[in-house]
């Protein structure tokens, strides 16, 4: 019997409701159901007595007795009111259905064992609709004591098969094939951390004895589940470092330390010296480099990707950007154009608006080396480009490009290119352990000298004329402002709506020719929005109002207002992010959240986070309790995320443990040929063939 079987092997499973298993909750092998688990247990294992019962008990089970037993007329029918009490105290046992029988059944002065969802009102304990039976019924069988729940979808239990049913199949499967379980882990590491049998683990996930054995079964299993995949995620890695060869760059030449000399605009903070020296220290080593360069909005990551430009174009290869959006590409592309402008580089820029005739020679440049850095956007993948020898790939805000695309971009070498990935969106480190596990990680926690924080306040719509008079003032200054419109796609139309109605309310508040307002948003041309961003860059436009196109990246120093309108609907990150375009300059900077009076509980929990820490890194920890780490930006398209049992963010414990073993395992025995890993390397193999995850990391 193996475990790969279709669950049609298991008694009692017909063909069609195999397929129905599968369309529903994609099992499709015994392996896939044993790994299927319950998401919660019915405890009959505790027994409660009156007293302690609290409001926010669950299931409860009491012994006791009924005393009295009567039918209470209400406005629809009447319902049956069973009194029952122990040595303790006093609740009500209550039907509306069924009244007529139970009654006739109902026991006076009997001991009874009721189970049932304890209900708490005026003070008073009741069970509606219990279950029932005689202590000395109870006592004559054999009790399942903890019973799995299954997650189930409407249609199975409309098809017949219901929870019990489920339980049942588990129960045939774990009996046909018991034996057939595989131990998956080594004796060293079962020792190690003391667990349990990977047999008995699933047996009491399923089917626990006690709290206690429930626990220590999904110890084992999710220590097991994360621990394969930090294998799968390190192995990657290894292997990307042992056999990928990397381009070397072992000149820190000419460009670099003229550019460190004479041009660098400020002092490198101490973070970014450091990241550099890991960068460097990856390029001169002739391994691949793939590495995430995590930084908070603001910390700087732009000199730090063109410091590691010149160290490519020092050893004789080109250098890209590649970045999500048309405006951002663009900004890339001035602000390094400015700081190399002295240096005799060639700096292009490749987006989708560039017209042919110039995109024909930035082909011909790039093809014959004479163009050193190209920055752009999609475009870049487009098969014309074709790069003489490129050294290393940068790509900004990883999340918005697909694997595949990315892929595209290295194919363009004999080589891989190095490629440094930079995002702008702090994930927690145990998060981006597993999401990013296979690269290594860069983190720029230090914010240049001499920031003011951004000052954010919370104020209600009604407060809107004050916040107008503040923006006048800020403007009387010098200063320029943002005000930003919510765009969510399902609402589109109606956002649109607002966002014009707003420029136009801006737009009478503030009249020409004394203020000039600019606006950009996604339905204008590439071109018109450049234009406007560009106004407002210049400093010809005093406000912009614009929709979430400028969340990422944009880099106006003089902004030093940021208004963000129905601050409610944004997610935590895009806050923070939208936050990040003003207090870039010297000047003391605003955040101005407004919303409705009507905001729901986690709504508040985001504008009040806003209010209290400007910390990317505290904000996505809040981010990830709020809305789970599915959602996180950047994560999107980790497979990983989708775990049968551990969970990423609640079991980082877990997590880490696993993940340093995984590195012990890999540091001894790095092809797991060792006697003593056969388990390990069994399962490794197994997974690596019917695994979806490992597929989509592998
Ligand atoms: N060490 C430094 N000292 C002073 N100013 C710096 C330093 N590093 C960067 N800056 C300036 O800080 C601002 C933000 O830098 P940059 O645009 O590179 O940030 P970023 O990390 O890309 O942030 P975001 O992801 O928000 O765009 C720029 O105006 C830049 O010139």
């Amino acid at each position: 019997m193996n475990l790969n079987y279709p669950i049609t092997y298991i008694k009692g499973i017909s063909v069609q409701r195999a397929t129905l298993l599968y369309t529903e909750l994609g099992i499709k092998t015994c392996n896939d159901l044993l790994n299927f688990f319950p998401f919660r247990y019915i405890d009959k294992t505790a027994f409660y007595s009156i007293k302690e019962l609290q409001p926010n008990s669950s299931e409860v089970q009491i012994v006791g007795k009924i005393t009295r037993v009567k039918s209470v007329a209400q406005k629809r029918g009447s319902r049956l009111v069973a009194t029952f009490q122990d040595a303790t105290g006093t609740m009500e046992l209550v039907w509306f259905k069924g009244q007529k029988w139970i009654k006739d059944s109902l026991k006076i002065n009997q001991p009874y064992v009721v189970y049932g969802k304890l209900n708490h009102y005026n003070g008073n304990f009741s069970i509606p609709h219990p279950e029932l039976e005689l202590v000395t019924e109870y006592k004559k069988k054999l009790q399942t004591k903890m019973q799995p729940v299954y997650p189930s979808t409407e249609k199975l239990v409309n098809s017949g098969i219901s929870n019990k049913l489920l339980r049942t199949y588990i129960q045939n499967l774990l009996q046909q094939f018991y034996e057939g379980i595989q131990e998956s882990l080594s004796l060293e590491i079962i020792a190690d951390f003391k667990l349990m049998s990977k047999r008995e683990a699933l047996l009491n996930a399923h089917f626990p004895k006690s709290q206690e054995n429930l626990a220590k079964a999904q110890f084992r299993l999710k220590f097991e589940e994360l621990f394969f995949i930090q294998l799968q995620l390190l192995r990657k890695k290894l292997i990307n470092k042992t056999k990928n060869k990397g381009f070397v760059f072992e000149n820190v030449g000419k460009k670099f330390n003229d550019f460190y000399s004479n041009h660098l605009p400020f002092n490198l903070t101490n973070a970014q010296k450091r990241v550099l020296k890991e960068i460097r220290k990856d390029v001169a080593s002739g391994v691949h480099m793939n590495r995430l360069l995590q930084g908070d909005v603001g910390s700087g990551k732009t000199i730090v990707a063109l410091l590691s430009m010149l160290l490519a174009i020092d050893n004789g290869f080109q250098a890209t950007i590649m970045a999500p959006t048309e405006i951002l590409a663009t900004q890339h592309y001035h602000a390094i154009s400015e700081m190399v402008k002295d240096m005799n580089l060639n700096v292009d820029l490749l987006t989708g608006s560039v017209r042919i005739k110039k995109r024909r020679e930035i082909h011909a440049n790039l093809e014959d080396g004479t163009l050193h850095i190209l920055i752009g956007t999609h475009a870049l993948l487009e098969d014309k480009v074709r790069f003489k020898n490129l050294g290393i790939a940068i790509i900004d805000e990883q999340h918005r490009f697909g694997v595949a695309q990315r892929a595209k971009l290295w194919s363009k070498n004999s080589l891989p290119p190095h490629i440094l990935v930079m995002t702008a969106t702090p994930i927690p480190r145990t998060l981006a352990m597993s999401v990013y596990g296979d690269l290594d990680i860069s983190v720029i926690d230090e914010l240049p000298p001499g920031r003011k924080e951004v000052k954010t306040v919370h104020r209600f719509d009604s407060n809107r004329l004050s916040v107008f008079k503040f923006m006048k003032d800020e403007i009387e200054k010098g200063r320029q402002v943002y005000i930003v419109y919510p765009l969510i796609q399902e609402s589109e139309a109606m956002d649109y709506k607002d966002l014009m109605d707003g420029y136009e309310s801006v737009s009478r508040e503030f009249p020409a020719p004394k203020y000039q307002i600019s606006i950009v948003h996604g339905q204008m041309k590439p071109a018109d929005k450049e234009y406007e961003m560009q106004r407002f860059v210049k400093g010809e436009t005093q406000i912009m109002v614009a929709t979430t196109v400028i969340e990422v990246g944009v880099n106006v120093p003089n902004a030093s207002v940021m208004i963000i309108e129905s601050a409610e609907r944004f997610g935590l990150s895009q806050l923070h992010q939208l936050r990040g375009r003003v207090g870039r300059g010297a000047d003391q900077s605003y955040c101005i959240l407004l919303s409705s009076y009507k905001l729901s509980e986690e709504g508040k929990t985001r504008l009040k986070t806003m209010v209290e820490t400007s910390d990317g890194f505290k904000i996505a920890e809040v981010d990830l309790k709020l809305r789970g780490p599915g959602n996180l930006m950047g994560t999107q398209q980790s497979g990983v995320l989708n775990l049968k049992i551990a969970d990423v963010v609640k079991d980082t414990q877990i997590l880490v443990a696993a993940r340093n073993k995984a590195i012990a395992v890999l540091q001894e025995d790095g092809n797991l040929s060792k006697p003593e890993n056969t388990n390990i390397k069994n399962t490794y193999l197994e997974l690596s063939k019917n695994s979806k995850i490992w597929s989509e990391i592998s």
